[in-house]
């Protein structure tokens, strides 16, 4: 599995060109393709690339690798953006927030010319919600008001709780987490909405209609998908 992250991480690089400014996604995946980005802006085989990080994890990786960093209010354009997926449907719709970075890694990918994802074979799947839950991410007081709520979309939420500090997973932004089981998503564009429409949801890890090009690792080696 490590390997075809590798592998895709890498083959990332070729959509990098001198003097462009890139969204870095978060998690294991991105973490080899900053890696490989620092790489060839050390040995000045890039030039004047910089990185726009979507999370504090992609932010450390990309200071400790010599990518150097912008923030989003310091740059006019992101160029491309590059990340990774915890689900992948047939459309290329995605779910992304395992790793609790989605409302920034959604307001950098959104505003990418071009959004790159990174994912191995194992996060192709028929309907999203089949393998993953829907991360929510929502203003801390209302996390069960919100709950009770998302029942009425035939789920369960259960709130997110962190495993190396006590009580739940409080994000970058400082707010928790839901995860959403959905019976079954018919219109992932019109749940994405449906959800942001209810006060104190900050975002959700539906990400439809924005992926531009879906790089799959396979054991024959690396697939191009394109909307
Ligand atoms: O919040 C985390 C992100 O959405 C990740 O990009 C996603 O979970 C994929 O991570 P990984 O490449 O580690 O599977």
């Amino acid at each position: 599995m490590e390997e075809l992250k590798r592998a895709v991480a890498k083959e990332a690089l070729k959509f990098i060109e001198d003097d462009m400014i890139v969204g870095l996604g978060t998690g294991s995946t991105t973490a080899y393709f900053i890696e490989y980005l620092g790489k060839l802006i050390m040995e000045e085989e890039l030039e004047d690339v910089y990185g726009v990080p979507t999370s504090y994890q992609s932010r450390m990786l990309a200071i400790e690798n010599g990518v150097p960093v912008l923030g989003l209010d310091e740059v006019d354009a992101i160029d491309i953006a590059v990340d990774g997926a915890d689900e992948v449907d047939p459309q290329l719709n995605l779910i992304k927030g395992r790793g609790a970075a989605l409302t920034m890694e959604k307001i950098i990918e959104y505003r990418a010319g071009t959004f790159l994802v990174l994912v191995d074979e194992s996060k192709l799947v028929e309907s999203l919600g089949q393998k993953m839950p829907v991360p929510i991410e929502v203003i801390p007081a209302a996390w069960r008001a919100i709950a009770e709520e998302i029942e009425v979309f035939n789920a369960t939420a259960e709130l997110r709780m962190a495993s190396k500090k006590d009580g739940p997973v409080v994000t970058d932004n400082g707010n928790f987490i839901l995860d959403a089981r959905f019976h079954r998503i018919e219109d992932p564009l019109d749940l994405e909405i449906e959800l942001n429409n209810i006060p104190g949801v900050v975002e959700n890890g539906i990400f439809a209609d924005i992926a531009d090009i879906v790089l799959v690792g396979t054991k024959e080696g690396v697939k191009r998908l394109e909307r």
